[in-house]
């Protein structure tokens, strides 16, 4: 499989290049697994997450690790969008995305009761890469339909040129 070397906060990796939609390849960044990956990630967004933020947001399922170790080092809370209902949960919050960036639709849930934990809060979102910016963008209306307000938004890598300012730490290539 072609691979391609992609570097944050001193760390390289060779990953594959994927072609999710036809003439568009892009590096698969990977999170899961690579805890020394992951600790570079984070250290290097530290310094991004803007001052008074009091609970980070994230989505399943890449940038989970990522999202841990930059909340357990700053001693916050996270809350983790689902891509998928859970048939424990009651009054989710849903919401579409118009990314095509991996090729598929997707819808984003939330159980109320983690909607619950933004409410009235400054929350960043983080992520693991940002490409259109509509994830980001999906994020951010969830957050306003539980009662909280976007602070920041941050993604390790960034590819291409995102719709809305999210800081990024590292480029990845369209190839
Ligand atoms: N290059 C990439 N690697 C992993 N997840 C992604 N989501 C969007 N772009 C991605």
């Amino acid at each position: 499989m072609e691979t391609y070397p992609i570097t944050i906060g001193g760390v390289t990796r060779h990953v594959p290049l994927i072609e999710p939609l036809p003439g568009r390849r892009i590096p698969l960044v990977e999170f899961l697994g690579d805890p020394e990956l992951v600790r570079a990630a984070a250290r290097a967004l530290r310094p991004l997450v803007p001052e008074g933020t009091e609970v980070f947001f994230t989505t399943e399922t890449s940038p989970i690790p990522l999202t841990h170790v930059l909340a357990e080092e700053m001693g916050l809370p996270y809350v983790v969008a689902r891509r998928r209902r859970r048939p424990y949960m009651e009054d989710p919050i849903i919401q579409e995305v118009q990314t095509l960036t991996l090729g598929v639709g997707e819808v984003l849930w939330l159980d109320r009761r983690f909607a619950e934990k933004l409410l009235n809060q400054r929350v960043t979102l983080v992520s693991d890469v940002v490409s259109s910016g509509e994830t980001m963008r999906a994020m951010e209306r969830m957050v306003g339909r539980a009662g909280g307000r976007v602070v920041g938004r941050l993604a390790a890598f960034r590819q291409g040129s995102p719709a809305l300012e999210v800081h990024t730490v590292a480029e990845l290539p369209v190839l």
